[in-house]
């Protein structure tokens, strides 16, 4: 039952709405709709989609199509090791190459604002200053220290034929070194919480966050291959992409993040460690950085391997044989296959390997990149209480 505030307050706009130049003698009679307290349309289409059928009649096809958007788009390795995933964006009608990022909440492309020196061999946002949001600035640092910095523009953004009418793009006007040299990729799209995001005066919503609304369901699912493409899907879960069932935890957004619990975790088929594992669901990183112990179980298994201070991390003969490395999420096992945890030999011909699989002391927290995700089929539920799913691919 709505609240008498929540009334007076439609009552009100109503009331404003028809406060408009209507003489009361011409007034017709109208209709306050009531809406439960705390419920209000998010979706236009939805709503003219269920009057169509409430008078049934035939809902029609851009009506429907609008009221459940769903769309994929390919995620495909930069690298033949699979160090990021672009997946093609339509950008206010350009087509770039964008490493989607649960662990960001930015959309930011290369564009014209930079020195062409740095836009080389990159698809470029033309920014247009009949598109600006005047005085809106961002700045981005990122883990591994890259960052990037501009202005921001309202523009279209169609990611797998999901459209987002006006969608804040920030468009790059300085980028470090690392972007520089990744002439790969064109920007980034965030999927984490739009709690982080950078745009100042005022934060700017995801494209997930500013579609969600209108999407089938409000969700993403993420199909990241091993050496392969994979798959973005936005408002549906493709169960053609896994076996068996999702298993789904809860997820603490408080730090802006996809954030959950592993309760545990085998290496190979040994005994099952109850070390619990707090993590986020990072796409945007390559490697699984987990606690110290944990890493250190892992490499005992492996010949040869060991902490390399100067290759940052823990190494091994390229022809070692890899055991599995299974994370408990909810209950259920999800294993990555040993093959995955050879990341990339430490320098091009190098008989010596870098490992998945890193100790994420320095970083304050664990985080499930790449080397995991690319064995799981991970649904990311954006719904009021957010939820992360796991099912083995
Ligand atoms: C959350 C990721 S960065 C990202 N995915 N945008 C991260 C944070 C800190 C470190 Cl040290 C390394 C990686
Ligand atoms: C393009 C790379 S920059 C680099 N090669 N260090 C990158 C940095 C941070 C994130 Cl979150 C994703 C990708």
């Amino acid at each position: 039952m709505p609240s008498f505030a929540s009334l007076t307050a439609l009552v009100a706009a109503v009331g404003l709405v028809a406060a408009s130049p209507v003489s009361l003698e011409k007034r017709k009679a109208f209709t306050v709709e009531q809406v439960e307290k705390g419920k209000f349309i998010r979706n236009g289409a939805a709503s003219v989609a269920s009057t169509y059928l409430k008078y049934g009649k035939a809902v029609p096809a851009n009506i429907a199509a609008a009221a459940a958007a769903q769309g994929s788009v390919a995620a495909s390795p930069s690298d033949e090791y699979d160090s990021s995933y672009l997946c093609p964006v339509d950008v206010g009608g350009t087509t770039m190459e964008l490493d989607f990022d649960t662990g960001s909440a930015d959309l930011w492309v290369f564009s014209s604002l930079q020195p062409s020196s740095q836009t080389a061999g990159h698809a470029v946002y033309q920014a247009s200053s009949s598109k600006v949001k005047s005085g809106y600035t961002w700045k981005i640092s990122y883990g591994d220290g890259s960052g990037a910095a501009g202005k921001v523009y309202a523009d279209k953004v169609v990611v797998g034929g999901v459209t987002a009418t006006s969608q804040a793009v920030e468009a790059a006007t300085s980028i470090s070194t690392q972007f520089q040299q990744d002439t790969n990729n064109d920007g980034l799209l965030g999927l984490s919480f739009s709690s982080i995001n950078t745009v100042k005066p005022k934060a700017q919503t995801t494209f997930f966050d500013t579609v969600k609304s209108t999407l089938a369901k409000p969700l993403f699912g993420v199909d990241l291959k091993y050496h392969a493409a994979g798959t973005y899907d936005f408002g549906f879960i493709d169960t053609s992409k896994f076996s068996g069932a999702v298993t789904y935890v809860d997820v603490d957004s408080s730090q802006g993040f996809w954030g959950f619990t592993a309760s545990g975790y085998i290496v190979g088929n040994g005994t099952q460690s109850s070390t619990s594992i707090d993590a986020i669901a990072d796409t945007g990183t390559t490697l699984l950085y987990i606690p110290l112990a944990a890493v250190k179980a892992y490499y005992k298994e492996v010949s040869g391997a060991k902490l390399d201070s100067t290759q940052g991390g823990y190494t091994f003969p390229c022809s070692a044989t890899l055991p599995d490395w299974t994370a408990i999420i909810g209950g259920t096992k999800h294993t990555i296959p040993g093959k995955y945890i050879n990341y990339a030999p430490i320098s091009d011909g190098s008989s010596t390997c870098f490992g998945g699989i890193q100790d994420d002391s320095d970083i304050g927290q664990s985080i499930f990149g790449d080397i995991f995700l690319k064995s799981q089929y991970v649904v990311f539920n954006g719904a009021s209480t957010p939820k992360l799913g796991f099912a083995q691919q």
